[in-house]
């Protein structure tokens, strides 16, 4: 749990074998290898994610809270980013007031501003014809 060790993501990336596995998972950097023939998921999905941002591979599983104890066991250090990294992937403690809301997992942001601001223009000329006939009656 003490460990500061930084790991840019290339140096992570150098990681990616059975014997020496290495995985980033919420930022933080782990060390595979010992648990790789352990993993009831089996060896296969943990070899895929190898040197790379296993985040969403580990959460869309729902892993228990077991497997999250064993995660910290595995813990090697944190990731370092550099200039040109691609961004953490679903950090939930960086969701809120982060300055990168560019394109991020969502999808929706963007368009759904657009619907509704297109859908509210509408609603406001249909209002606006409405209230024209009724004066002209
Ligand atoms: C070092 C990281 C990981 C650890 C410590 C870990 C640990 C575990 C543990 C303890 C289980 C048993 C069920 C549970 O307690 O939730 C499990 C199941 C599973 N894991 Fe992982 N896992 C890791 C990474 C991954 C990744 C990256 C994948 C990619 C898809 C994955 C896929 C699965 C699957 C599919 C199962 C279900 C197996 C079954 O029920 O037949 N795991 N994992």
């Amino acid at each position: 749990m003490s460990e500061t060790k930084e790991f840019t993501l290339k140096e992570v990336e150098a990681h990616n074998t059975k014997k020496d596995l290495y995985m980033v998972i919420h930022d933080k950097v782990y060390d595979c290898s010992s648990f790789v023939d352990e993993h009831p998921g089996g060896e296969e999905v943990l070899l895929d994610v190898g040197g790379q941002d296993g985040t969403e591979a580990f959460e869309d599983v729902g892993h228990s809270d077991e497997a999250r104890e064993i995660l910290d066991g595995l813990l090697v250090g944190n990731v370092k980013r550099m200039p040109g990294d691609p961004e953490p992937k679903a950090n939930p403690s960086a969701s809120s007031a982060s300055s990168s809301s560019s394109s991020s997992s969502g999808g929706f942001g963007v368009g759904l501003y657009g619907i509704i601001l297109v859908g509210g223009a509408i609603a406001y000329g249909v209002y606006n014809y409405l209230e024209a006939q009724k004066q002209q009656q």
